[in-house]
């Protein structure tokens, strides 16, 4: 410290030499409760990214009518899907964060693998300083949106840039921005379908259907739609699928506008309608099982096939903590480890 003896031990640049690996995802109610969901939805719904509608219109909408009637609505679909461990796509991130740990370090990675969320908690704030005080100076940064869209991907970049805007001492940073034809997510979605055909036939039809997006935004330049085409593309290529014999559609809409089609719900009543009675579903936008996949795909669109006339209705899990898919991670952080 030679002459400024005063310094302090968080002053000692030195000692700062640790590589961390950051996960990143969407962030989930802190429980399934209306107050707890109400929090989390309005803070993620005041997100700009997320919906692009002039601040204060957005706001007086936000707070004086989808505030006061979602919250209860999406929390009776939480307790739905809640577990012992909490919020599954919370749980699951846990489980991914470890598993990536234990997996770099077993070949030899001096790295520290940490995960927060954009929304709630941990948050990326709490989770960067608490990582500064443990002596990183570099962060790999992996959200885990397999597609690029602004409405995720771009904000978590804008998350992490607010916090670290107020820092003097930058780490070096790497920002992992889409992973959506990476040949290790590409074969990992590959070899969970094939395992699914394997064990209760081929469907009829396969559905890959992803998270929607208003459909304005792909005309404004977001890539989201062209990345999720190309992973279906690359998917049914390993699979060896014949046009007919697969779909990419989207869900989850959100509010009135037009969003990127054909949608899920109404393409599997078109499907029961036609008389293709049976299909498996995989939404491959989804690194953890969630909301969106437990609820909306594993039980309301089943109902929806079901009653339009479909027999057979299989989804087939998000990549989870499998095997394949933290290896698919590793091999995309690890160019970024060496010093
Ligand atoms: C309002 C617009 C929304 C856009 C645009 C959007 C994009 C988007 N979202 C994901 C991933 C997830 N979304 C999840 C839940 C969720 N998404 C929206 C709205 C938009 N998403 C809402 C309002 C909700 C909350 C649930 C509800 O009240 O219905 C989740 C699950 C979270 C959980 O706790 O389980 C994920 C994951 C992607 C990939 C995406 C890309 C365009
Ligand atoms: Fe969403
Ligand atoms: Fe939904």
């Amino acid at each position: 410290m030679g002459n400024y003896k005063g310094l302090t031990k968080e002053q000692g640049h030195q000692q700062r030499a640790r590589t961390t690996v950051l996960l990143m995802n969407l962030g989930t109610p802190s429980e399934p409760t209306t107050s707890a969901v109400r929090r989390y939805l309005a803070e993620f719904l005041a997100d700009p990214r997320v919906v692009e509608i002039p601040k204060l219109i957005w706001l007086m909408i936000l707070h004086g009518i989808i505030l006061r009637v979602r919250p209860a609505k999406s929390a009776a679909l939480y307790q739905q899907i809640w577990s012992e461990a909490g919020s599954p796509l919370m749980a699951i991130t846990q489980k991914q964060t470890q598993k990536l740990a234990d997996q770099l370090q077993a070949h030899g990675e001096k790295v520290n693998v940490d995960f927060c969320m954009r929304y709630g908690e941990p948050s990326v704030s709490d989770t960067l300083k608490r990582l500064h005080k443990e002596g990183t100076d570099k962060l790999v940064v992996l959200p885990l949106y397999p597609q690029y869209a602004a409405p995720t991907t771009a904000s978590a970049f804008d998350a992490l840039s607010k916090e670290l805007s107020t820092w003097r001492y930058l780490p070096a940073l790497h920002f992992i921005n889409t992973y959506h034809d990476d040949p290790g997510y590409i074969s990992a979605l590959a070899a969970s379908i094939k395992r699914d055909f394997e064990f209760h036939g081929r469907p009829k039809k396969l559905v890959l259907s992803y998270h929607g997006m208003p459909e304005r935004n792909l005309h404004l330049g977001d890539p989201y739609y062209c990345f999720c085409m190309k992973t279906t593309r690359l998917v049914v290529e390993v699979l060896g699928l014949q046009d007919s014999e697969y779909v990419t559609t989207f869900q989850s809409r959100f509010g009135k506008a037009k969003w990127l089609g054909p949608y899920t719900d109404a393409t599997l009543t078109q499907l029961a309608a036609d008389g293709v009675d049976d299909v498996a579903i995989i939404c491959p936008a989804f690194s953890a099982d969630c909301l969106e996949t437990l609820e909306e795909i594993e039980h309301e669109n089943r109902e929806i096939f079901e009653q339009a006339g479909g027999k057979k209705y299989r989804y087939i899990a998000a990549l989870n903590d499998e095997p394949q898919h933290i290896d698919m991670m590793a091999n995309l952080v690890k160019p970024y480890l060496a010093r």
